[in-house]
């Protein structure tokens, strides 16, 4: 039997455009994203990060005036090629937003909708699937006793992680955060960075941040983007010590943004 060995590039850009109507919001993008690694995506606020997240699992299908050109390749398939099944491409990278979004339902039900809606009825599986699942977002022991109260019971932490949990119920690859933490107290941001941290054992994280101490504390790799460009893409560690651009070191400093 010959064990296929995966490449370590599991997101693969080029020549990335995309637009707003005539407006480009993010301009021929290059990069590769490591497999089972944490990339962050920082720079000021309109420089096209969160676009650039949101093209890379199609949300931006969502904006009727939004045009993506270039090739994003997740695994060697380019996600924007006509045969590419939204949904299932959706299922396998994750996203998960600024604000947590839980349904109007109780923890167990955020977790178990779409596995059932997918198909899992076993009651026992299910229960498996929801246990697993907040147990890898590290929400488990702090909601195993009240999975039938509303989620909206939940402080913000607990909502965020709830929802990064229900994206794991789905068994991604990608998980794309949207500033996960930045509406979270110290101690909540705290544990969504312990936790993204332990995620990039099974998944590739990429998150947008604007906290640059978060991006150095939890990143493996940054890109720093300025109007659209991305100026600087190395790794963490590299990118905030020895900066090769001195736009980059003009923002890391604090001088703009
Ligand atoms: N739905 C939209 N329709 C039109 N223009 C948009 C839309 N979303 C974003 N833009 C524009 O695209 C540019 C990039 O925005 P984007 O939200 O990607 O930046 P960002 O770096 O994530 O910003 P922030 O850090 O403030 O979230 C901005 O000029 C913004 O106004």
């Amino acid at each position: 039997m010959s064990v296929k060995t995966l490449e370590k590039t599991i997101i693969r850009t080029r020549d990335v455009s995309v637009y707003y109507g005539e407006k480009r919001a993010v301009s021929n993008i290059r990069m590769d994203i490591d497999r089972n690694s944490v990339t962050a995506f920082i720079g000021p606020s309109g420089c096209g990060k969160s676009t650039l997240l949101r093209s890379m699992n199609r949300m931006n299908d969502l904006v009727p005036s939004c045009r993506v050109t270039g090739s994003i390749e997740v695994d060697g398939t380019d996600i924007n090629s006509a045969d590419v099944n939204i949904e299932g491409l959706r299922q396998v990278i994750g996203m998960v937003f600024q604000r947590a979004n839980p349904f109007f339902k109780s923890i167990y039900e955020n977790i178990a909708f779409a596995p059932r809606f997918h198909g899992l009825t076993d009651k026992r599986k299910l229960d498996e699937v929801v246990e697993e699942s907040l147990r890898k977002a590290a929400l488990w022991d702090e909601v195993k006793d009240r999975l039938r109260e509303s989620a909206l019971s939940l402080s913000g932490g607990q909502q965020q992680r709830l929802c990064i949990a229900r994206a794991i119920a789905m068994q991604p690859t990608i998980l794309l955060l949207d500033e996960p933490a930045s509406a979270l107290d110290p101690i909540s941001t705290m544990k969504i960075e312990e936790l993204v941290m332990s995620l990039k054992e099974e998944y590739t994280i990429v998150i947008v941040t604007h906290n640059l101490h978060q991006a150095a504390r939890i990143s493996d790799k940054t890109a720093f983007f300025l109007m659209g460009e991305l100026i600087e893409y190395n790794d963490t560690s590299t990118l905030f010590t020895t900066p090769e651009n001195e736009k980059t070191e003009a923002y890391i400093s604090g001088r703009f943004g």
